[in-house]
């Protein structure tokens, strides 16, 4: 059974075609990976998942429901990772836990979930006073604080340390164990690989490929390659060349001077 439907949605800012006929469908129980270069329409697709946009054309389904029509029922079954800089500075960790807590009928036992993230010691902490990794896992509590049917995870792990990312990658397989689906944004192919069942890779507001790690490996009919290199090869590469040195038509050689020919080593010089 699908559990979110997405179906054929567009969206323009301005002259900027942010997403252009975007169309999968995410499957009960399934972590579903989404991929792509900065500024590839990942974060605007996932906000009109969200209800925070409204697609210019197109349809969205979230259990069923319309996330801007059925806006307040869609927040009881669809758990979100806030992004940074999106909590209040003069709240506690533990506070803020129980008060998302607070808005649902059957959600988990906030001391607990603090426990499972590890900064149960950090309940009476301000949020200004939180370390990058802190604050992180605290988005991941304020998620999965209402026992969402759908978890909608967002740079999951950026800003952990590398045993934290572990530990929170365990935690997703257990909430995935519990019957939760999952959406994970992300920008770091080990995590894809260790926890997507699917991902959808997407190029200029485009889905450029779906499928398994494994499947989008495959595609690139080379011995041994990497996720890494599957994403390489889906995604659109004609604004950087083959050393990398050329970013949206600027020879970076032209800005930095390349080194010997004007006498720099390459250096740049303030
Ligand atoms: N509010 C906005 N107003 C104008 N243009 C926007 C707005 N939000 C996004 N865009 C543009 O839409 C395109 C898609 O942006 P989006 O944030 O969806 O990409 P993304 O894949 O999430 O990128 P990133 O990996 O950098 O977060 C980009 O060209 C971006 O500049």
């Amino acid at each position: 059974m699908a559990v979110i439907e997405v179906r054929d949605i567009h969206k323009r800012y301005g002259e900027t075609i942010a997403v252009d006929g975007v169309d999968f469908d995410v499957e009960q129980g399934e972590i579903f990976g989404v991929l792509g270069r900065n500024g590839a329409g990942k974060t605007t697709t996932v906000e009109i998942i969200e209800g925070l946009r409204t697609p210019d054309t197109g349809t969205v389904r979230v259990l069923g429901l319309d996330p801007v029509r059925d806006r307040r029922a869609v927040r009881t079954v669809l758990g979100v990772q806030l992004q940074e800089g999106t909590l209040p500075d003069k709240a506690t960790a533990g506070e803020l836990v129980r008060l998302y807590r607070s808005f649902y009928a059957d959600g988990a036992d906030p001391e607990r979930l603090l426990g499972e993230l590890g900064i149960d010691d950090k309940r009476d902490t301000f949020v200004d006073e939180l370390s990058g990794g802190q604050l992180q896992r605290l988005s991941i509590a304020l998620a999965l604080v209402g026992r969402p049917r759908v978890a909608v995870l967002d740079e999951l792990t950026s800003g952990l340390d590398p045993r934290a990312r572990r530990d929170t990658w365990d935690l997703i397989e257990q909430v995935r164990a519990a019957g939760v689906t999952i959406l994970l944004v992300t920008h770091f192919m080990d995590e894809a690989q260790r926890l997507c069942d699917r991902i959808a890779v997407f190029d200029r507001g485009r889905i450029a490929a779906l499928d398994t790690p494994d499947g989008l490996v495959a595609r690139t009919h080379a011995t041994g390659a990497t996720l890494d290199e599957a994403f390489l090869a889906v995604t659109d590469s004609d604004s950087l060349d083959d050393d990398g040195a050329e970013i949206g038509g600027i020879a970076l050689d032209d800005v930095l001077g390349s080194a010997g020919t004007d006498g720099t080593d390459g250096q740049v010089r303030s």
